[in-house]
């Protein structure tokens, strides 16, 4: 039987970094040299794999939509060569780069799986080698037709992951949607969880390009004249981060402010400071006053997911309340809104 092949693009992040005399940064061909010299990644049981290591390496701190593109355009110019992707990246936006991807590659059939680690490959007590040898295994033997994340033994919806621990390799969470796989002793596989494969599509690319979005975390007593001024630059959308189920001071000033903001066209989406849950603006008289004024529900999205399908939706032609409609409906597995 012909052994399966993956492609692995390096884009940066700690799994390939190398200490410097500033603190950790990526060193090219370093990470490819590294795996190079560990027998486990050319076990008879792995798949065959090539490292397209990019340049310049990135920390993810300083990944921007243009290199989510890239990304996408890299994986569309080699999906006809091979059965799989992973996308070795840095932790610190993995989970918006999974998220802008799950967005852009639409009438994916094949696995996209974004990993990385928190401690070097080439360093002692690595959590690289367990992520990427997973990560290249079940890109191979297991039938996901989604971007997805792997961490720390575990496969999460790429869209549906956060980071939630800066420093621990129990890194990302998916807190809204059930995990796709667990790497234990065995294997266990969540199929009902995953995409549905459709061989009649065909992988597009969508076009992204960088949208000027203000995420506002809301405070007790915080103050109208940050929107005001928040919403004074370009900005053709707005996050607020509400407390509970979508709870927002019910000051008139300030919802006036966010009705004239919804008037001019600007987006704005309410989503819950929980990591668990979803909005819901008609628990309380105080989440209804936003609905009141404009506000659009983001029901269980993480921030990441928000962001990266504002993105995309204001890179198309669509108008203000088109895009108000596309964000309460799933696009990519993103939200579940009841
Ligand atoms: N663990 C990591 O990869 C963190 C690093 N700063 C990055 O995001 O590129």
């Amino acid at each position: 039987m012909t052994k399966r092949s993956i492609y692995v693009a390096y884009t940066g992040g700690t799994i390939g970094m190398q200490k410097t005399d500033h603190g950790f940064a990526p060193v090219a061909n370093f990470l490819t040299g590294c795996v190079k010299a560990m027998p486990e990644f050319y076990h008879d049981e792995m798949p065959d794999f090539v490292i397209n290591e990019y340049s310049p390496l990135i920390d993810s701190a300083n990944m921007k939509p243009t290199d989510w593109q890239m990304i996408a355009n890299d994986i569309k110019a080699k999906y006809d060569q091979y059965d799989g992707f992973v996308i070795l990246h840095g932790t610190d936006t993995m989970a918006f780069t999974a998220s802008a991807l799950s967005f852009m590659l639409q009438g994916l059939q094949k696995p996209v799986i974004v990993t990385g680690s928190q401690i070097p490959l080439a360093q002692l007590r690595s959590d690289g080698q367990t992520n990427l040898l997973n990560a290249l295994y079940i890109a191979a033997n297991y039938p996901v037709a989604e971007v997805c994340l792997f961490f720390n033994n575990k496969l999460f919806r790429g869209n549906r992951t956060t980071k939630v621990h800066a420093d621990g390799f129990n890194a990302f969470a998916s807190p809204n949607f059930p995990l796709l796989l667990e790497a234990g002793i065995k294997i266990r596989w969540h199929a009902g969880k995953r995409a549905k494969f459709d061989p009649k599509l065909e992988l597009q690319v969508a076009k992204i390009s960088p949208q000027p979005i203000g995420v506002v975390t809301l405070y007790p007593g915080i103050n109208t004249e940050i929107f005001e001024n928040i919403l004074l630059q370009p900005v053709k959308a707005l996050i607020l981060l509400t407390f509970g189920v979508g709870n927002a001071p019910q000051t008139p000033e300030l919802l006036k402010t966010l009705k004239q903001a919804h008037e001019r066209g600007i987006v704005i989406v309410n989503l819950t400071q929980c990591l668990q849950g979803r909005v819901n603006m008609d628990g309380y008289a105080t989440g209804n006053a936003l609905a009141e004024a404009g506000v659009t529900s983001g029901y269980d999205m993480t921030t990441e997911a928000t962001l990266t399908k504002l993105h995309y939706l204001l890179s198309t032609d669509m108008t203000p309340d088109e895009i108000r409609a596309a964000m309460k409906v799933s696009i990519a597995g993103e939200l579940t809104a009841d």
